[in-house]
């Protein structure tokens, strides 16, 4: 699914971000990311969702090279990726409804399907009864749930999470991955970062493990601790 190959990335000024990093997350896989503060998390997410390009190295998804997708192919490329932001970054001045349906209509769906599709994808996250909500008006756990129905809505094979639980108590973040492992059970495949090691040593995933912008391991946590 996705597949890093001795992957640099050095900012527009010389930070060198990421170095030689190189790793495999297979179809249908769930795996963590983590590492301390700017140990490169958010880079290698920016590197799979095309917001940044490597420097040196390749980044493959599903075997595709994402050097040889061009910009104008970008969009059409970052439909099979979910994005879940840990500010979730929904529009607070539209509805639930309207959020969630913003990449459909954007891909062109008719009013009616996307009705459809936006209704069960807020079933899925529990929040049926609120599409004509605004995000205000919902908890801070409602509202990283909108942003995870927004994300799944096109029903992409892969979801990137940044930080999703970045601001909400243990038992809300329990909530959330639980809500990854439902997607992650019918075959999607996820990435989260994080930096909560409290989150991850209560699961088992495979971890992997930055540290400034190297990977430093990559295996159960019980082996990272
Ligand atoms: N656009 C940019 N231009 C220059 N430097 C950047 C840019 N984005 C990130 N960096 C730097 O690259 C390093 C890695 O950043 P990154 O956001 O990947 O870390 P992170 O592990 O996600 O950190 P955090 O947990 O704090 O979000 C940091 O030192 C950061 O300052």
């Amino acid at each position: 699914m996705i597949k890093f190959e001795q992957v640099s990335k050095a900012y527009p000024g010389g930070f060198q971000a990421l170095n030689n990093v190189s790793f495999n997350v297979e179809p249908g896989e769930m795996a963590f990311l983590t590492g301390h503060s700017g140990a490169g998390k958010s880079t290698v997410l920016k590197l799979i969702s095309m917001m940044e390009r490597p420097t040196a190295g390749r980044v493959l998804i599903n075997g595709h090279d994402l050097k040889k997708i061009s910009r104008k192919q970008v969009a059409y490329a970052r439909r099979d990726i979910g994005m879940i932001f840990q500010d979730h970054r929904l529009l607070m001045d539209r509805t639930v409804f309207d959020n969630v349906a913003l990449p459909l209509l954007i891909e062109g769906y008719s009013m009616g399907e996307a009705r459809k599709r936006v209704q069960a994808a807020l079933e899925k996250v529990g929040l049926g009864d609120k599409i004509r909500h605004y995000p205000r008006m919902l908890s801070g756990g409602e509202q990283q749930r909108v942003g995870i129905a927004r994300a799944v809505v096109n029903k992409p094979p892969l979801l990137l999470a940044d930080e999703p639980t970045g601001n909400l108590d243990p038992k809300l973040s329990a909530e959330i991955i639980k809500l990854f492992e439902d997607f992650n059970r019918v075959g999607v495949s996820v990435v989260i970062a994080t930096h909560d090691l409290g989150l991850i040593a209560r699961l088992r995933y495979r971890t992997l493990t930055l540290k400034d912008g190297r990977m430093i391991n990559d295996g159960l946590v019980e082996e990272n601790l």
